[in-house]
């Protein structure tokens, strides 16, 4: 696999930072989850294929042990507040220091410096602060987020992921780690750089909700079928409209012209009137082998089965019966393989991984009684 080789230490997070870590094992990294200890819950959902190890970072030991596993690794991947791992005696200067190599990324909201860097915060406060969210949502609506797409995972973490791969390529040049200050405000913001960049065109000059690509538009939008399910429609070249007319059954001759913008309201009525005459499955039948761009909205559930995912095995089921993305790209000699079998308990590989990187059992023993490390291994064989 691409990543085969490369170690990453991941401190325990909550969503965009698990998700980093998670591209990086599905590509074939090894990679380490540092959990807390005394009864820890996870949260992490993003946990495929990577490895446990429950450590207590309050206590100077454990940021003893914690140091000695960065030295032997190629990333560390913190998600917390600005000056966190600094107070722990864990910031950049001391890790590099120590193993100059190392690819130090700090996936946070707001970044490293600025008035909010020390400021809580979530996906929506994030994807506000990058402008984005002002342009969601439908017509006459508050401004919507799109679940915590954008800013979490599309902006954090993939974005991380993203940093982490470029340093690794960086570092094989020059021989030196970096620090990697991924803030979620500008990586969101930099996935919209579509929304900046396209201003000139006037794609975003009439209020939220009534452009042609926020749902302003009728041929793109979604529609609901006689079943209660839903269709999308992405028609907009003027050729790929055509089809869905005809696939919809209307004269062109008694619609209004496809730009005109004043007419989108009757014509939205017209096309909500015809989707909800058919089921989904009766539509798709129609339009499928079709370029009038409309496809089926599948639930979570139904996109194992659909016959084209199937075809590309694009979501498979793991061990425990979860349906998941099959991770993308698809790289032709080296692809992701990614992990089958269930999610680490906490502390589950603590003794394993302590050993290969070279703690003596008489040293693992102490730390366990000191309370500085805890081991799960038997939760695993239950
Ligand atoms: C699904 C829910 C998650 C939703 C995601 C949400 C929408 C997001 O947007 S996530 C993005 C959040 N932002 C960031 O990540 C930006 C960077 N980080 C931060 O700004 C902050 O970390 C923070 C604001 C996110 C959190 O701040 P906090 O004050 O809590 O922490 P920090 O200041 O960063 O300091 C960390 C402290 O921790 C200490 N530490 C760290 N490691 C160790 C260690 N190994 N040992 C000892 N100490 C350690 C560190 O020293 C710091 O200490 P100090 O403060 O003293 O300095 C899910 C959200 C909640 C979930 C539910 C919940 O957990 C309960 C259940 C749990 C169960 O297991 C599963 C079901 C749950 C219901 C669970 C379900 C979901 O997962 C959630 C709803």
């Amino acid at each position: 696999m691409a990543l085969a080789g490369v170690r990453v230490i991941e401190l325990a997070g909550l969503a965009p930072a698990p998700f980093c870590g998670m591209i990086l094992a599905d590509f074939g990294a090894r990679v380490i989850r540092v959990d807390r200890t005394k009864g820890a819950m996870t949260v992490d959902t993003q946990a495929r294929g990577k490895r446990s190890v429950a450590l207590n970072l309050k206590n100077p030991k454990g940021v003893a042990v914690f140091k000695r596993l960065c030295v032997q690794s190629d990333v560390v991947l913190e998600p917390y507040r600005k000056g966190v791992m600094e107070k722990m005696g864990l910031g950049p200067e001391d890790l590099l220091k120590e193993n100059p190599r190392l690819i130090y990324a700090r996936l946070t909201g707001y970044g490293q410096s600025g008035s909010y860097a020390k400021a809580a915060g979530h996906d929506i406060n994030y994807l506000a602060m990058s402008g984005l969210l002002s342009m969601l949502g439908r017509s006459s609506e508050k401004p919507y987020a799109p679940l915590n797409l954008v800013a979490d995972f599309a902006g954090g973490g993939l974005m991380c992921a993203f940093g982490i791969v470029l340093a690794l390529l960086e570092r094989s040049r020059s021989g030196q780690g970096q620090i990697i200050d991924a803030s979620m405000v500008e990586g969101a913001a930099y996935v919209g750089s579509f929304m900046w960049k396209s201003r000139s065109l006037g794609l975003w000059n009439r209020p939220r909700g009534e452009n042609m690509l926020d749902s302003g538009a009728p041929f793109y939008d979604t529609y609901c079928t006689s079943d209660g399910k839903y269709m999308a429609v992405g028609a907009i070249e003027p050729q790929f409209y055509q089809q869905l007319i005809k696939g919809l059954a209307l004269d062109d001759a008694d619609l209004p012209a496809q730009m005109s913008v004043s007419d989108w309201p009757q014509l939205r009525q017209t096309f909500t009137r015809v989707f909800a005459t058919k089921t989904q499955a009766e539509w798709s039948r129609i339009f499928d082998g079709t370029d009038a761009c409309v496809t089926p909205v599948l639930s979570l559930d139904e996109v194992l089965s659909h016959p084209h995912n199937q075809a590309r095995g694009s979501f498979f089921k793991d061990s425990q019966g979860e349906i998941s993305p099959r991770p993308a790209p698809v790289l032709s000699r080296s692809p992701a393989e990614p992990c089958h079998s269930r999610d680490p308990f906490i502390g589950e590989h603590t003794r394993s991984v302590l050993k290969e990187y070279g703690f003596e059992q008489a040293q693992i023993e102490q730390l366990l009684s000191a309370g500085i490390i805890e081991c799960n291994e038997a939760k695993a064989r239950l």
